[in-house]
């Protein structure tokens, strides 16, 4: 018998990265780049209802959505039952067979990734199918600073990654992007750091490179493998908003407008589809802090009921203000 042994467990890249850092972008570059792996996708979100599987590229395929709660803590459960069950369908154990050879988990941008990670050696059924093989986590260069400065969950992500995409740096001097680098390397000298725009990086330097150490991150975190579930800071929250009567346009860059001079700082992440009247594609729309695009997509499929849903995650968000001013841009 040969003394190497193959190691027949699944692979699994965790994608982490604070609230809009690119994991989304990196999602769809890693399901439209030419691989040849095939690959399920377990994508958490922070918001009751989802809207990244509206923004994944073909998300009729193996997408697992995990929605209300985060991954780190509330839902963890669901990702060990989804694991599960994965498992079961690739092994051929249950009713269902399905044919991948590797599994990507976006994380929300609020989640601490030691307890999601920790899953991966704590839960005896998941050891043995599953082998963690590498936490990516992307940065925002724009914000990053910020981001780092006022909250632990971004520090947790970059101290514990083993792959950095430094992102987003057309926003930024060169300059800015060697400081933040130095901010980076201070936190975490073992990761790889590259930088990025749009999120693209050739995959083999982020899938299948068993880059996860166990031992290197006791080190860092002695107490990995005891953790409890993570903590959020309970004054972070997300507000949903959902209306089926089309919008109007103008009313709704008002709207906006006020929202971003009055609760630009407040306001971490939105995104959302847009159901403008007169516009026959759906409207894209979202932002991070005072920084927003919005774009028409594509068409409303006939099987779509058109829609305007988008979520809001923020530090004390003036709830019942966001709801007056989303249900006054209804059209007449
Ligand atoms: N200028 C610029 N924008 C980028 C770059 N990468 C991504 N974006 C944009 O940044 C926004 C957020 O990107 P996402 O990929 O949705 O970020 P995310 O981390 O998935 O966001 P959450 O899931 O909400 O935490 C989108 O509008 C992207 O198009 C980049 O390199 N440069």
């Amino acid at each position: 018998m040969s003394a190497i042994q193959t190691d027949s467990r699944i692979p699994v890249s965790v994608l982490t990265g604070f609230l809009g850092a690119g994991k989304t972008t990196l999602l769809n570059y890693i399901l439209t780049a030419n691989h040849g792996h095939k690959i399920a996708v377990i994508v958490n979100e922070f918001g009751e209802v989802g809207i990244d599987n509206q923004l994944v590229v073909g998300a009729d395929e193996e997408i697992f959505e995990m929605n209300n709660g985060c991954i780190c803590c509330t839902v963890r459960s669901d990702l060990i039952r989804i694991l599960g069950d994965l498992a079961d369908a690739k092994f051929g154990r249950g009713n269902r067979k399905v044919d991948f050879d590797r599994v990507v988990i976006e994380t929300t941008g609020l989640a601490d990734p030691a307890p999601v990670a920790q899953t991966f050696f704590v839960d005896p059924d998941i050891a043995e199918s599953f082998k963690l093989d590498t936490i990516v986590t992307l940065v925002d260069a724009k914000h990053a600073d910020q981001h780092l400065d006022e909250g632990h969950e971004a520090q947790e992500q970059v101290a514990f990654a083993d792959v950095l995409l430094l992102n987003k740096t057309d926003l930024v001097s060169d300059e800015d992007v060697q400081k933040l680098e130095r901010r980076l390397r201070s936190m975490n000298s073992a990761a790889k750091l590259y930088r990025t725009q749009q999120s693209q990086i050739e995959l083999q330097h982020i899938l299948g490179i068993n880059a996860f150490d166990l031992d290197k991150k006791l080190e860092i975190e002695p107490g990995f493998l005891e953790e409890e579930a993570h903590e959020h800071d309970d004054e972070v929250a997300s507000i949903f908003l959902r209306e089926t009567k089309p919008l109007d346009l103008e009313k709704v860059e008002r709207f906006i407008n006020e929202w971003l001079v009055d609760h630009g700082t407040d306001t971490f992440r939105y995104k959302g589809v847009l159901h403008i009247k007169g516009v026959k594609k759906r409207v894209v729309f979202q932002g991070i802090h005072v920084l927003f695009s919005s774009y028409p997509d594509r068409d409303w499929k006939p099987s779509e009921v058109p829609v305007s849903e988008f979520v809001v995650i923020g530090r004390n968000l003036d709830e019942d203000w966001f709801r007056q001013q989303f249900a006054s841009c209804v059209a007449s």
